[in-house]
């Protein structure tokens, strides 16, 4: 991968939230100072961004260790704080690309004291440059000094080679490597501050871009645009949210003048497509328990223009459903905290040490204890007197977090009156088929759709069709059931896994 050039000449690098200083940033002002600004241009950019790349690569692999990610790695490039971000996310990538080489390389050469051993994240910045990077001039400290050992690190990489058998650097990356998932862009049109057609101008200029044909405000974009600094995302216009992401606030269809609660709403990307939906009319109340992503959702909020949504920081299980304020709340958006294993791949989480080749997420202790949550807060949600409608959403693709959650609700949400609906019916990829009604849920696949997601709408009121679990019960929304939908009744076979791929090819073979 090319580094991109920087056109940044005179800065230093902010400071990521609450991360500590351990990689030379403390000394980095004065080295550059005390070098009497001989650092000039490219050398400079390149200097900081290896800086910069480091503490995000810290902040990474802390998480990576404790199976506790703070960030994608996407999310931590763009906070605010990094302001290289094209050099420093290239830089990252490609160090993760090849840490496991980089860390054999290290430890056959043996060249690390404890002082080095401190700020192993920008050694690794640096190996990276030094053996696999650009030849650009390396300045600064840490930079001399694994300089002095470039002979020690290329005999150890040769011996690497010769251990495994390939003759490339690219032939030992290969062993490691998992299938790239290339999707496209989608952007979500913000309809409270453009129409459509006027964000689909605007982008035409520059890119190719067509109009979704499920969601008429998604727009798509080839895969790889990069729109971060785009001017109709920085003034709120248009929000880069995936089509799955995208498609559980209208799941949900909440009207204009209707009061709806965001359950779990930082950062906020459903609550503004709810107040887009609802033209800005009726109120919604989002709740988020934790204080520090408060900021986030709000910072959304402000950006959208939205102007009926009120912030609540609280437990949604701390919401006391029979309190009068909440006694006209027509609906509720549940988009809990889950494992995120449906969107692995578009946060480069393959990178990450943890993740090797083809293996899952097998932590069934942290699995039951998101389901646990999960199902609890639908539990609760389901306790509102007014409520007409609940969408229940996921970014997984575990059983555990989705269709068992479902299924173990059912009895529940049926003594207050509610029925699984179903959204989008010309959607081919409904739940797996492990109790009758799953053909009312929805997934999308990370193979076909870039994003592994889930969304489960329960309805009151509303009876129109017979389809899924209650057969005069359930709701039919967004057209009429598929031909396709016949046949997976008469194919279906009992399955059940928590295997995510073999939940994928059971999805292909049932489509
Ligand atoms: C998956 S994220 C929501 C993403 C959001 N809906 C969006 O589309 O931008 C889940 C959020 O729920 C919050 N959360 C977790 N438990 C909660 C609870 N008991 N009450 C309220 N919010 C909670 C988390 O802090 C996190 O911000």
């Amino acid at each position: 991968m090319q580094r991109p050039k920087t056109k940044r000449s005179n800065f230093f690098p902010l400071e990521l939230a609450k991360t500590p200083k351990p990689l030379g940033m403390k000394k980095a002002k004065k080295s550059v100072e005390e070098n009497g600004g001989k650092f000039r241009g490219a050398e400079r950019s390149a200097y900081f961004a290896r800086r910069e790349a480091a503490k995000v690569l810290r902040v990474v692999l802390e998480g990576d260790a404790k199976r506790r990610a703070p960030a994608s790695i996407k999310s931590l490039i763009y906070q605010p704080s990094v302001r290289n971000k094209k050099a420093t996310f290239a830089l990252l990538c490609e160090t993760l690309k090849h840490l496991p080489i980089i860390m054999d390389v290290l430890e056959a050469a043996s060249i690390l004291n404890t002082k080095w051993k401190r700020q192993r994240e920008l050694v690794y910045i640096i190996v990276y440059d030094i053996l696999f990077g650009q030849a650009v001039p390396l300045v600064g400290d840490a930079e001399k000094y694994l300089m002095r050992h470039e002979d020690a690190l290329r005999s150890a990489l040769k011996q690497l080679l010769s251990q495994r058998n390939v003759k490339t650097v690219k032939q030992l990356i290969a062993l490691q490597e998992v299938p790239d998932v290339s999707v496209p862009r989608y952007v979500r049109v913000n309809t409270l501050k453009l129409d459509v057609d006027s964000a689909l101008f605007e982008l035409q200029k520059n890119y190719s871009v067509q109009k979704d044909n499920l969601l008429p405000e998604l727009l798509i974009l080839p895969p790889g645009t990069d729109l971060h600094d785009h001017p109709l995302v920085k003034n709120g216009s248009i929000f880069m949210q995936g089509k799955a992401s995208s498609m559980a606030a209208p799941a949900l269809s909440p009207q204009p003048g209707w009061e709806v609660i965001d359950a779990c709403a930082a950062p906020g990307n459903k609550t503004i497509h709810l107040a887009a939906l609802m033209m800005s009319r009726g109120k919604i109340i989002a709740c988020e328990l934790k204080k520090e992503r408060v900021k986030r959702l709000k910072d959304t909020i402000n950006l959208s223009g939205a102007s009926n949504i009120q912030v609540l920081n609280e437990d949604f299980l701390n919401i006391n459903p029979k309190d009068p304020s909440y006694s006209k709340v027509n609906a509720i958006l549940l988009d809990p905290s889950c494992s995120g294993s449906g969107t692995a791949a578009s946060r480069l989480d393959h990178l990450l040490p943890s993740k090797t080749a083809g293996q899952q997420d097998t932590d069934m202790e942290r699995l039951n204890k998101l389901a646990t949550f999960q199902r609890k807060a639908l539990q609760h949600a389901l306790l509102f007197p007014a409520l007409e409608r609940i969408v229940y959403s996921t970014c997984s693709i575990n059983q555990i977090e989705n269709e068992d959650v479902i299924k173990s609700v059912i009895p529940i949400a049926e003594s207050h009156g509610f029925h699984l609906a179903k959204p989008f019916p010309e959607w081919q990829c409904r739940g797996l088929p492990v109790f009758e009604g799953s053909e009312c849920l929805i997934r999308t696949d990370p193979a076909k759709h870039g994003e592994g997601f889930f969304i489960a709408l329960f309805a009151r009121k509303d009876a129109i069709s017979s389809e899924c679990s209650n057969k005069n019960k359930t709701t039919i929304l967004h057209g009429t059931p598929g031909i396709k939908d016949a046949q997976r009744k008469k194919k279906r076979i009992p399955f059940i896994s928590t295997n995510p791929f073999k939940m994928w090819l059971y999805d292909q073979l049932m489509l």
